[in-house]
Parts: C-alpha cells; structure tokens; sequence
C-alpha cells in the first residue's frame, strides 16, 4: 500500500460544495445525495464507499454534470481546476470537457461500447471529437495502455466488443478513460468485472498512471477490499450524505463513525479473518424512506440517542484532514465492542 496519510495539506484539483440531487418518483421529489461537500486533492487517490443505494454513482455522475432525468442537480457547485464550475457549462462545453479533462468509467460501460466499430476506431473516434491532432500517437497510447493493462494490444484495438470477454471490455473502459490525458479520473467500480487475481494487477496500473499523471482520481466501489489496497483517502456514503471522509489508513484502523465501523467490520479481506466478519446487519434506507430529520444512520446505530432523532450532525473536521458526521464521542465509537442494531441478515 502507498497510502499518503493526510488529506490536508494537496491542493484541492475538484472541490465540490453542497451538491444536492433529487430524483423523481411518481411526482415526488427525492434527494439521493444532500449537501455533499468534498475535495478530490491533486495526486491523490479518493476512494467513495458505501453500500448499494448510498448515493455514490449519484455523486459521480454529477461530478461530472452527467445527471439525467428523472434526476437533477438542485444544488451546489463543482469547481474543477482549468475547467470551472462544471455545472454550468452547456451541453457543447460538457461534451468536450468529458474524456479529456474529466475521464470516467461509469459502471456497466464495458457494455457500453460500440458493437458496429472496433476499439481503435473507437479510440479515433474519441480523439476526432475531442480535436486530437496526433491521431496515430493516440492509437499508439491507446495501445501501450492496453498492454500495460496485460492485454494484447494490437488484437484488442483491431476486436469488436463481442469478441472480448467482460473483464477485458472493463480493461479497455479504463483505456478509454485515460489516453486523453485527463487530470481527473472517475472510475465507478472499475473491477467488478475482474476475479482477485487481475482486480490487483488492474489497481495497480491505475494507481501507476494516476502518479505518473499526478491525476485526481475518484473510485467508486461498495468493496472495502479494493480501496484498501488502493486509496490514500477514503469518503463513506450513507443515506446521500458523506458520514465520514479522511485519511484511508487512517480510517480503516480506527473509523470513527458507527457507519464505518460496521462496513469495516462486514469486510472479512480487511479484518484478516472471515470468522470475525459480521454482516453489516438491517438495511440502507431507500430514497422514500431516508430519515427528513435527524441522523440518517440512526435506526441502525448501536450509539443513537434522543439528539440524534432531533437534529441532523454536520460534517465536522474533529482533526486536520479528518471529519465525520456523528453525535456520539469519538473515543467512544472508537473503542466500543457495540455493533450496529437491525436484524442480522
Ligand atoms: N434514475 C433514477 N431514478 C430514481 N431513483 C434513482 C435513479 N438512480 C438512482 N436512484 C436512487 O438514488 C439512490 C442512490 O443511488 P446510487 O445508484 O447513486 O447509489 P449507489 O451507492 O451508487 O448504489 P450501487 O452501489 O448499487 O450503484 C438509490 O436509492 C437509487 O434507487
């Protein structure tokens, strides 16, 4: 692991501040994500966790203005370093600003591909919208990247997609994310498609390429197992909101929110052992059924008191380059044996 242990002292490449979403069910208005304010500091890798329905595609996507209906962005900003306020570009500046300042993977998109076209005229297509002149040199990078990613690089960019299998196609979604060149990258589980073996060899070029570009890298995942291995810092989803954000070792060794906690402890690759792994008991709240006030984890916390019915916790810095959203006493979360309440599934 090459973890960096602050997240105070990088400058800040994509600062993202009170950005809210609603999404619309039968008429009503929902927020996925609340107020979330973050910063993805440059030549850092954050990894965003949380589990199924937190909200962390919904940030993603709306990092990069990418949020449709029955979705939208009803508030906030994201501020990107040579790009601007991304959600106030026109539809014309968003497209050219995707790929080339801003490269993603968004989840499922190795089945996202063009079926009629090969991947290197995939790659050109690519380069001819964005106004690559060196369209050869870009082949050229595509390849090396693909070879890098343990592919053969010459046969994959003369395949169609139905002739690569999926963890191949996820490969080359990486690929595609990053021979523009973009400073921030946004991988949304970037590995699911991959077994253990090739997830590592595939997390370890990402974290190359993100140091040898000095990227501001987001990965998204629900498995603590990958951003353990991969991330210098590490933001937990629940409920829309961020509960707690920090440096990753840091957190993992001693989270100090009840949230994280519980999702460390259901992780059997990061306790080191399967017997001590406890299911993360209870479920997520869905969008109709997350808490109007109070805290959202409260339903689920072994430390809930009356406070945390009546009023919301912000997300505090309680020490540099570490905060969380919590009413209960830090110390006390940290070393309680108490785990979360909930029927254990
Ligand atoms: N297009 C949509 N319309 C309505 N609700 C949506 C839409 N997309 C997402 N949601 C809801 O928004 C909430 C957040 O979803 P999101 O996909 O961002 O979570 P996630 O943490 O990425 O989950 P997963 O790990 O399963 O992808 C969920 O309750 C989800 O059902």
């Amino acid at each position: 692991m090459t973890h960096n242990t602050t997240t105070a002292s990088a400058e800040a490449e994509v600062r993202v501040r009170d950005l809210t979403v609603h999404y619309r069910i039968e008429g009503t208005e929902y927020p996925a994500i609340a107020s979330v304010t973050l910063d993805l500091p440059r030549g850092r890798i954050t990894g965003l966790v949380g589990e199924s329905g937190s909200g962390k595609s919904t940030l993603a996507l709306a990092l990069m203005n990418a949020i449709s209906e029955p979705g939208r962005v009803s508030g906030g900003t994201v501020h990107v370093d040579g790009v601007g306020e991304v959600t106030a570009l026109s539809a014309k500046q968003l497209r050219a600003v995707r790929g080339s300042a801003l490269g993603y993977v968004f989840q499922a998109s190795q089945n996202s591909m063009n079926p009629l076209r090969t991947i290197g005229r995939q790659i050109l297509d690519l380069g001819r919208s964005h106004d690559v002149k060196d369209l050869p040199g870009l082949l050229h990078r595509a390849r090396e990247l693909a070879e890098r990613m343990g592919l053969d690089g010459k046969r994959v960019l003369d395949s169609y997609q139905h002739e690569l299998s999926g963890g191949m196609r996820q490969r080359l979604g990486i690929v595609f994310a990053l021979v523009l060149n973009a400073k921030v990258l946004i991988l949304d589980e970037p590995t699911t498609a991959l077994d253990v073996l090739s997830q590592a060899a595939v997390l370890k070029i990402i974290r190359e390429v993100h140091e040898e570009n000095h990227l501001s890298t987001l990965i998204v995942t629900h498995d603590m197992g990958v951003v353990s291995e991969i991330a210098d810092n590490l933001a937990v989803m629940y409920g829309g909101r961020i509960v707690e954000h920090g440096p990753a070792l840091e957190l993992l060794r001693a989270p100090s929110h009840p949230y994280t906690k519980a999702l460390i402890r259901a992780t059997a690759r990061i306790t080191g052992d399967l017997a001590s792994a406890r299911a993360l008991p209870g479920r997520p709240p869905d969008l109709t059924t997350i808490p109007k006030t109070g805290c959202v984890f409260r339903e689920r916390c072994a430390f809930a008191t009356d406070v945390c019915t009546g009023s919301e916790p912000r997300l505090e810095e309680f020490r540099p380059g570490h905060r969380r959203a919590c009413h209960a006493d830090v110390a006390l979360v940290r070393t309680s044996p108490a785990t979360p309440k909930g029927d254990v599934s």
